[in-house]
């Protein structure tokens, strides 16, 4: 285990990138989430999410593990509800978002797939949309595919994901305050990368 990590986080861990200089904020337990992103060649499957947390912004497909599921068969679980695909979904990152006021932290546990099986397909809570992580943003020769639209993402999700897309695992954590307009603004990070998971 890297020794002078953040609270909360573990692992074998090389720095690649922190930021802010606040306290890191206090949580006193962790609920489990996951978030599952397909990268093909060039392109990375995002949803758009239509209702509750996270409302109009882009992520991966994913929430809440229910008891008694393991982490692998919820991410596969809520990518079949909310894309309605199926994918060999394998662990890609961990990360830890902490706010103020709240009292628990969210652990997301992150896969990632490079094949898939289906046809992506709107849900009531997200719709999927292809977008290029290569720059410029060209994918097929016959279709112009937009670049990651990380302005209608989390803040720090321009962080990790060019590891996700690199296929280098990563652990981080985020944290947060809420503003008086309800918005979060980010107040310190840090990433890392996995060196082993031993
Ligand atoms: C900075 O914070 C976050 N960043 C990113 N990238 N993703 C986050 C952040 N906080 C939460 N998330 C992810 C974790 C989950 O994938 C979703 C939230 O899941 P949701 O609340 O929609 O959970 P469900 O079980 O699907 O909820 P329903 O009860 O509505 O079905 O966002």
């Amino acid at each position: 285990m890297t020794s002078g990590l953040p609270p909360g986080l573990e692992g074998n861990l090389v720095e690649y990138v922190q930021g802010g200089v606040a306290d890191w904020l206090p949580f006193d337990h962790k609920r489990f989430y996951t978030n599952a992103f397909i990268i093909q060649g060039d392109k990375i499957l995002l949803g758009l999410k239509k209702r509750g947390f996270g409302i109009n912004k882009y992520n991966g497909f994913g929430g809440k593990v229910e008891p008694g599921e393991t982490l692998t068969g919820a991410a596969m679980r809520e990518l079949k509800e909310e894309a309605g695909i199926d994918a060999p979904l394998e662990h890609a990152g961990s990360l830890l978002f902490v706010t103020n006021g709240v009292g628990w932290a969210f652990q997301i546990e992150i896969f990632s797939a490079r094949s898939y099986s289906g046809r992506p397909t709107e849900s009531d809570e997200m719709r999927p949309k292809w977008f290029s992580f290569e720059s410029p943003a060209t994918s097929d020769a016959d279709a112009i595919l937009p670049p990651i639209p990380y302005e209608m993402m989390w803040d720090g999700d321009d962080h990790w994901l060019p590891l996700l897309v690199q296929g280098r695992k990563f652990v981080g954590r985020i944290d947060s305050v809420t503003q008086d307009d309800g918005k979060f603004a980010m107040t310190r990070h840090w990433f890392g990368t996995v060196i082993s998971d031993d």
